[in-house]
């Protein structure tokens, strides 16, 4: 037993997917969890390095800092395991109809839940245009925005839906409907 439906939800930084993945969880509460592949990361950077855990996860700074550091470390770790995050994640995760998975970066984040959770796993794409990432905060930034983990899914092509979240995308209703029609429970 498990989740009926699991969304992975990609895009590259301030596509706006901490927000849909939000709004998304809004419109179906209970039903839904929020998975993200970056908290056993961050729980264990942060016992590692002794900061905190709840600063570490929410928007501020202070992830910033860390970023590429974390980065590098989970890289090594996904060299040996490619499915470690993605089954912490899933482990630490209450069963809900659906899970909403908001950070997927890699092919083999894909690889993992196609391979454990086969047809019940739909991947929607965010996009938005470089000058709306601007306005919400993005600034390129070497060894983050050039590497692997922010690069691995530009050429991924098989979406089952992508969004766009940018200055030319639809409504937000429609935007979320699309989403739901994934669902149909
Ligand atoms: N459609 C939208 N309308 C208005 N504001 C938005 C929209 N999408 C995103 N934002 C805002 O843009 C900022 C960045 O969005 P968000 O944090 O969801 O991006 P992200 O893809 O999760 O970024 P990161 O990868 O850096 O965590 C937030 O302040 C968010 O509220």
């Amino acid at each position: 037993m498990g989740p009926t439906i699991i969304l992975l939800f990609s895009g590259k930084r301030k596509s706006g997917k901490d927000y849909l993945t939000d709004k998304l969880k809004g419109l179906l509460s209970d039903k839904c969890q929020i998975l993200k592949i970056s908290e056993p990361i961050k729980s264990h950077w942060a016992k590692m390095k002794n900061l905190n855990l709840d600063d570490l996860l929410s928007d501020k700074e202070y992830k910033e800092q860390y970023r590429l550091e974390m980065i590098n470390w989970s890289d090594e770790m996904r060299e040996k395991d490619y499915g470690c995050f993605c089954r912490t994640a899933c482990q630490n995760a209450p069963i809900k109809p659906i899970w909403i998975v908001s950070d997927i970066r890699r092919k083999t984040d894909i690889q993992w839940f196609k391979e454990n959770y086969g047809d019940r796993i739909k991947a929607i794409r965010i996009i938005a245009d470089d000058e709306t990432r601007r306005k919400r905060g993005f600034e390129y930034k070497e060894g983050i925005d050039n590497v692997t983990s922010e690069c691995d899914l530009d050429d991924y092509t098989t979406w089952d839906l992508v969004v766009d979240n940018g200055r030319n995308g639809k409504p937000l209703e429609e935007q979320l409907n699309q989403i739901l029609e994934l669902i149909k429970l």
